[in-house]
Protein backbone atom coordinates (compact mmCIF):
# COMPACT_ATOMS: atom_id res chain seq x y z
CA UNK A 1 0.00 0.00 0.00
CA UNK A 2 1.18 3.47 -0.77
CA UNK A 3 0.90 5.11 2.65
CA UNK A 4 1.08 9.06 0.87
CA UNK A 5 -2.39 7.74 -0.69
CA UNK A 6 -4.23 6.92 2.66
CA UNK A 7 -7.13 8.52 3.06
CA UNK A 8 -7.74 9.54 -0.42
CA UNK A 9 -11.02 9.05 -2.73
CA UNK A 10 -10.50 7.17 -5.47
CA UNK A 11 -13.40 6.24 -8.12
CA UNK A 12 -12.78 3.73 -10.89
CA UNK A 13 -14.72 4.73 -14.30
CA UNK A 14 -16.03 1.46 -16.15
CA UNK A 15 -17.89 1.13 -18.74
CA UNK A 16 -17.71 -0.03 -22.75
CA UNK A 17 -15.66 1.55 -25.17
CA UNK A 18 -18.02 5.07 -25.97
CA UNK A 19 -19.59 4.68 -23.09
CA UNK A 20 -19.07 8.34 -22.11
CA UNK A 21 -16.00 7.55 -19.94
CA UNK A 22 -13.94 10.53 -20.90
CA UNK A 23 -17.09 13.24 -21.28
CA UNK A 24 -18.21 12.41 -17.76
CA UNK A 25 -14.65 12.93 -16.10
CA UNK A 26 -13.79 16.06 -17.92
CA UNK A 27 -17.17 16.96 -16.10
CA UNK A 28 -16.22 15.84 -12.57
CA UNK A 29 -12.82 17.11 -13.18
CA UNK A 30 -14.50 21.07 -13.68
CA UNK A 31 -16.87 20.98 -10.64
CA UNK A 32 -15.08 18.61 -7.99
CA UNK A 33 -11.66 19.25 -8.55
CA UNK A 34 -10.20 15.55 -8.45
CA UNK A 35 -6.75 14.35 -10.39
CA UNK A 36 -8.16 12.60 -13.59
CA UNK A 37 -6.13 10.05 -14.93
CA UNK A 38 -7.29 8.08 -18.17
CA UNK A 39 -5.55 5.01 -18.86
CA UNK A 40 -6.12 4.58 -22.55
CA UNK A 41 -4.23 8.19 -22.12
CA UNK A 42 -1.50 7.24 -20.42
CA UNK A 43 -0.93 3.90 -23.17
CA UNK A 44 -1.28 6.58 -26.13
CA UNK A 45 1.11 9.18 -24.51
CA UNK A 46 3.69 6.73 -24.18
CA UNK A 47 2.72 5.65 -28.21
CA UNK A 48 2.96 9.24 -29.43
CA UNK A 49 6.40 9.24 -27.26
CA UNK A 50 7.79 7.02 -30.18
CA UNK A 51 9.87 4.37 -27.79
CA UNK A 52 10.19 0.42 -28.53
CA UNK A 53 7.71 0.09 -25.60
CA UNK A 54 5.05 2.15 -27.14
CA UNK A 55 5.16 0.23 -30.65
CA UNK A 56 4.74 -2.52 -28.66
CA UNK A 57 1.27 -1.03 -26.98
CA UNK A 58 0.31 0.55 -30.18
CA UNK A 59 -0.16 -3.26 -31.54
CA UNK A 60 -2.34 -4.45 -29.06
CA UNK A 61 -4.16 -1.80 -28.99
CA UNK A 62 -4.98 -1.40 -32.74
CA UNK A 63 -6.20 -5.52 -32.02
CA UNK A 64 -8.83 -4.20 -29.40
CA UNK A 65 -6.75 -6.21 -26.66
CA UNK A 66 -5.45 -5.38 -23.10
CA UNK A 67 -1.61 -4.84 -22.47
CA UNK A 68 -0.59 -6.55 -19.10
CA UNK A 69 -1.75 -5.35 -16.75
CA UNK A 70 1.50 -4.60 -14.88
CA UNK A 71 2.16 -2.14 -17.36
CA UNK A 72 -0.73 0.26 -16.75
CA UNK A 73 -0.59 -0.32 -13.00
CA UNK A 74 3.12 1.36 -13.03
CA UNK A 75 1.88 4.25 -14.75
CA UNK A 76 -1.12 4.98 -12.74
CA UNK A 77 0.64 4.00 -9.62
CA UNK A 78 3.52 7.05 -10.70
CA UNK A 79 0.67 9.31 -11.47
CA UNK A 80 -0.47 9.34 -8.48
CA UNK A 81 2.25 9.32 -6.67
CA UNK A 82 3.51 12.61 -8.28
CA UNK A 83 -0.02 14.01 -7.87
CA UNK A 84 -0.64 13.44 -3.65
CA UNK A 85 -1.79 16.78 -3.07
CA UNK A 86 -5.13 15.96 -4.99
CA UNK A 87 -8.36 15.11 -2.84
CA UNK A 88 -9.15 12.32 -5.00
CA UNK A 89 -8.95 10.28 -8.13
CA UNK A 90 -10.62 9.23 -11.03
CA UNK A 91 -9.08 6.48 -12.43
CA UNK A 92 -11.08 6.11 -16.19
CA UNK A 93 -11.40 3.16 -18.04
CA UNK A 94 -10.26 1.33 -15.42
CA UNK A 95 -9.42 -1.62 -14.11
CA UNK A 96 -10.50 -3.81 -16.86
CA UNK A 97 -10.06 -7.09 -15.47
CA UNK A 98 -10.65 -8.02 -12.13
CA UNK A 99 -7.49 -8.87 -11.47
CA UNK A 100 -6.07 -6.00 -12.63
CA UNK A 101 -8.51 -4.03 -9.90
CA UNK A 102 -7.47 -6.39 -6.86
CA UNK A 103 -3.94 -5.78 -8.18
CA UNK A 104 -4.45 -2.12 -7.52
CA UNK A 105 -5.90 -2.20 -4.19
CA UNK A 106 -3.57 -4.47 -2.92
CA UNK A 107 -0.31 -2.35 -3.78
CA UNK A 108 -1.63 1.08 -3.84
CA UNK A 109 -5.24 1.59 -2.04
CA UNK A 110 -8.78 0.66 -1.83
CA UNK A 111 -10.98 2.00 -4.19
CA UNK A 112 -13.57 4.21 -3.04
CA UNK A 113 -16.54 3.59 -5.29
CA UNK A 114 -16.80 1.89 -9.00
CA UNK A 115 -19.05 3.82 -11.34
CA UNK A 116 -20.72 2.38 -13.98
CA UNK A 117 -22.43 3.60 -17.48
CA UNK A 118 -24.47 1.03 -19.14
CA UNK A 119 -24.64 1.87 -22.54
CA UNK A 120 -26.21 -0.57 -25.15
CA UNK A 121 -23.06 -1.98 -27.38
CA UNK A 122 -24.86 -0.56 -31.24
CA UNK A 123 -25.00 2.95 -29.06
CA UNK A 124 -21.47 3.00 -28.39
CA UNK A 125 -20.64 1.61 -32.23
CA UNK A 126 -22.24 3.76 -33.43
CA UNK A 127 -20.32 6.85 -30.80
CA UNK A 128 -17.40 5.67 -31.82
CA UNK A 129 -17.57 5.73 -35.88
CA UNK A 130 -18.71 9.04 -35.32
CA UNK A 131 -15.77 10.03 -32.88
CA UNK A 132 -13.82 8.51 -35.27
CA UNK A 133 -14.43 10.83 -38.02
CA UNK A 134 -12.35 13.54 -36.23
CA UNK A 135 -10.38 11.98 -33.17
CA UNK A 136 -7.15 10.51 -35.45
CA UNK A 137 -7.35 7.55 -32.65
CA UNK A 138 -5.74 4.43 -34.88
CA UNK A 139 -8.70 2.43 -32.89
CA UNK A 140 -11.67 4.14 -33.48
CA UNK A 141 -12.63 2.24 -36.87
CA UNK A 142 -15.26 -0.34 -37.06
CA UNK A 143 -12.87 -3.88 -36.73
CA UNK A 144 -11.11 -2.80 -33.88
CA UNK A 145 -14.03 -1.04 -32.37
CA UNK A 146 -16.07 -4.52 -32.63
CA UNK A 147 -12.72 -5.91 -30.99
CA UNK A 148 -12.35 -3.98 -27.95
CA UNK A 149 -16.15 -4.46 -26.99
CA UNK A 150 -15.67 -7.99 -27.25
CA UNK A 151 -12.77 -7.71 -24.87
CA UNK A 152 -14.87 -5.33 -22.37
CA UNK A 153 -17.65 -8.03 -22.64
CA UNK A 154 -15.48 -11.30 -21.77
CA UNK A 155 -12.80 -9.55 -19.35
CA UNK A 156 -14.44 -6.27 -17.66
CA UNK A 157 -18.26 -7.15 -17.58
CA UNK A 158 -17.02 -9.10 -14.78
CA UNK A 159 -15.49 -6.41 -13.01
CA UNK A 160 -18.79 -4.75 -12.52
CA UNK A 161 -19.97 -7.88 -11.05
CA UNK A 162 -17.10 -7.54 -8.86
CA UNK A 163 -17.70 -4.83 -7.54
CA UNK A 164 -21.58 -5.08 -7.17
CA UNK A 165 -21.03 -7.60 -4.72
CA UNK A 166 -18.50 -5.56 -2.79
CA UNK A 167 -21.18 -3.11 -2.88
CA UNK A 168 -18.98 -0.17 -4.16
CA UNK A 169 -20.82 -0.06 -7.81
CA UNK A 170 -22.75 3.06 -8.86
CA UNK A 171 -24.32 2.53 -12.01
CA UNK A 172 -26.01 4.65 -14.33
CA UNK A 173 -28.64 2.73 -16.05
CA UNK A 174 -29.02 2.40 -19.29
CA UNK A 175 -32.03 4.73 -19.76
CA UNK A 176 -30.03 7.45 -18.48
CA UNK A 177 -26.98 6.42 -19.41
CA UNK A 178 -27.79 6.90 -23.37
CA UNK A 179 -29.87 10.00 -22.88
CA UNK A 180 -27.71 13.28 -23.19
CA UNK A 181 -24.23 14.81 -21.09
CA UNK A 182 -25.98 16.78 -19.42
CA UNK A 183 -28.70 14.00 -17.91
CA UNK A 184 -25.71 11.36 -17.37
CA UNK A 185 -23.51 14.00 -15.36
CA UNK A 186 -27.09 15.40 -12.76
CA UNK A 187 -27.09 11.48 -12.16
CA UNK A 188 -22.89 11.17 -11.61
CA UNK A 189 -23.47 14.46 -9.48
CA UNK A 190 -25.71 12.58 -7.28
CA UNK A 191 -22.72 10.43 -6.37
CA UNK A 192 -19.88 13.04 -5.96
CA UNK A 193 -21.99 15.08 -3.72
CA UNK A 194 -22.05 11.93 -1.38
CA UNK A 195 -18.38 11.84 -1.48
N1 LIG B 1 -25.62 11.01 -26.73
C1 LIG B 1 -24.55 10.99 -25.96
N2 LIG B 1 -23.33 10.92 -26.50
C2 LIG B 1 -22.27 10.88 -25.68
C3 LIG B 1 -22.42 10.89 -24.28
N3 LIG B 1 -21.18 10.83 -23.71
C4 LIG B 1 -20.31 10.76 -24.72
N4 LIG B 1 -20.95 10.80 -25.92
C5 LIG B 1 -20.32 10.74 -27.25
O1 LIG B 1 -19.76 9.43 -27.38
C6 LIG B 1 -18.42 9.47 -27.86
C7 LIG B 1 -17.49 8.72 -26.90
O2 LIG B 1 -17.41 9.43 -25.68
P1 LIG B 1 -16.09 9.36 -24.77
O3 LIG B 1 -16.36 10.19 -23.58
O4 LIG B 1 -14.89 9.65 -25.60
O5 LIG B 1 -16.14 7.81 -24.38
P2 LIG B 1 -15.13 6.91 -23.57
O6 LIG B 1 -15.96 5.99 -22.73
O7 LIG B 1 -14.10 7.75 -22.90
O8 LIG B 1 -14.50 6.08 -24.72
P3 LIG B 1 -13.04 5.45 -24.83
O9 LIG B 1 -12.06 6.60 -24.79
O10 LIG B 1 -13.09 4.80 -26.16
O11 LIG B 1 -12.90 4.60 -23.66
C8 LIG B 1 -18.03 10.93 -27.98
O12 LIG B 1 -17.93 11.26 -29.34
C9 LIG B 1 -19.15 11.70 -27.28
O13 LIG B 1 -19.50 12.86 -27.98
C10 LIG B 1 -23.73 10.97 -23.72
O14 LIG B 1 -23.96 11.02 -22.51
N5 LIG B 1 -24.75 11.02 -24.61
O1 LIG C 1 -6.00 -0.69 -18.45
C1 LIG C 1 -6.01 -0.63 -19.69
C2 LIG C 1 -6.52 0.49 -20.38
C3 LIG C 1 -6.48 0.51 -21.76
N1 LIG C 1 -5.94 -0.52 -22.44
C4 LIG C 1 -5.81 -0.48 -23.91
O2 LIG C 1 -6.02 0.82 -24.40
C5 LIG C 1 -7.07 0.82 -25.39
C6 LIG C 1 -7.82 2.14 -25.36
O3 LIG C 1 -8.37 2.35 -24.08
P1 LIG C 1 -9.40 3.53 -23.79
O4 LIG C 1 -9.81 3.45 -22.37
O5 LIG C 1 -8.82 4.80 -24.26
O6 LIG C 1 -10.60 3.21 -24.78
P2 LIG C 1 -11.78 2.13 -24.84
O7 LIG C 1 -11.19 0.80 -25.19
O8 LIG C 1 -12.51 2.15 -23.56
O9 LIG C 1 -12.57 2.64 -25.97
C7 LIG C 1 -7.89 -0.42 -25.08
O10 LIG C 1 -8.61 -0.90 -26.17
C8 LIG C 1 -6.79 -1.39 -24.63
O11 LIG C 1 -6.11 -1.95 -25.74
C9 LIG C 1 -5.44 -1.62 -21.79
O12 LIG C 1 -4.97 -2.56 -22.40
N2 LIG C 1 -5.48 -1.65 -20.41
MG1 LIG D 1 -11.91 7.71 -23.11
Amino acid sequence: MAAELAGKKIIFIVGGPGSGKGTQCERIVAKYGYCHLSSGDLLRAEVASGSERGQELQEIMKRGELVPLETVLAMIRDKMLANTDAKGFLIDGYPREVDQGKQFESSIAPATSVLYLDVATETMVQRLIKRGQTSGRADDNEETIRARLNTFEKATAPVVDYYKQQGKLYEIERAVAESSPDEVFAKVCLLFDKL
